[in-house]
């Protein structure tokens, strides 16, 4: 484990898809929210950042795709220097942002939310081919694909969500509590879901109050406090950690 230092430090630069380095970020003028924040994301890995309430977890979502400009520091996808992108051209270099809460259409089919997901795509084919994987990914969003999209519960909604995200086959998907306002069950439910896009071969940048639930199907966890990673590593180690179980997950690990 290394305290004060990004995920994956020892990973060559050119193998990780998402480098956040030495992020200085915030709101208007008011104080900075990062404060020289170092994340990496190798490929098919999901990274998770945990931490107190108003860390900056989200933030560093907004500044991963193009939401919210840094006002120091690089952002390199895939080994290209994206600094400065907007949040549309980020998702054109790969980043897909799935955002706090439910954004699905309720009045609109499954289907219909999906391919919003493709909009920059216009190979038919390629359309094609990539409702196949996502329906195979996630069974109900082919079971219920003619369905309003508002008659699915809140579980089968995310799966939704993370389906329209994949459309645009990204490199990283930015998910944002993907738990949030779903009971103990549905949540697990939802992160066997975040890790079979990793095993399919999708980077996650996960940030998610349940962090003891998230580390558990983590690679990689980050420990943000005072607005920079304070410690990252393996997430079975962070989960191991008596002190940090303490201070940021809860409550001591389970014996
Ligand atoms: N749109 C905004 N305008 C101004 N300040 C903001 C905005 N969004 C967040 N902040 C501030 O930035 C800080 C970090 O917020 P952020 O949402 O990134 O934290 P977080 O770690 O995700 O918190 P939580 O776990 O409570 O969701 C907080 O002090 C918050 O008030």
């Amino acid at each position: 484990m290394a305290a004060a230092s990004g995920a994956a430090s020892n990973a060559a630069a050119s193998t990780n898809l998402l480098e956040l380095n030495d992020i200085e970020a915030g709101y208007g003028r008011a104080a900075l929210v990062l404060r020289g924040l170092t994340v990496q994301v190798p490929p098919a890995t999901v990274v998770c950042l945990v931490g107190p309430n108003g860390a900056g977890k989200s933030t560093v979502l907004k500044v991963a795709s193009g939401m919210l400009a840094p006002r120091s520091g690089s952002i390199l996808v895939d080994g290209v220097d994206v600094t400065g992108t907007n949040s549309q051209r980020m998702l054109k270099h790969g980043l897909a942002h799935v955002l706090q809460g439910h954004s699905v259409f309720r009045e609109m089919t499954v289907a219909e939310n999906v391919l919003l997901g493709a909009f920059t795509v216009k190979d038919q084919k390629v359309i094609d081919e990539r409702v196949a994987f996502v329906q195979n990914l996630f069974p109900i969003v082919g079971e219920r694909w003619k369905q309003l999209a508002g008659l699915l519960s809140g579980g089968q909604q995310k799966q939704v969500e993370f389906a329209r995200s994949l459309m645009v086959s990204p490199k990283v998907v930015l998910l944002d509590e993907p738990s949030m306002g779903l009971d103990p069950k549905t949540t697990a439910k939802v992160f066997e879901q975040v890790a079979r896009m990793r095993d399919a071969g999708t980077a996650v940048l996960l940030v998610e109050q349940n962090a003891r639930r998230a580390l558990e199907t983590a690679d990689i966890g980050c420990v943000l406090d005072l607005g920079r990673v304070h410690i990252s590593g393996p997430a079975p180690e962070l989960l191991a950690d008596p002190t940090l179980g303490e201070l940021y997950l809860g409550g001591r690990p389970a014996s």
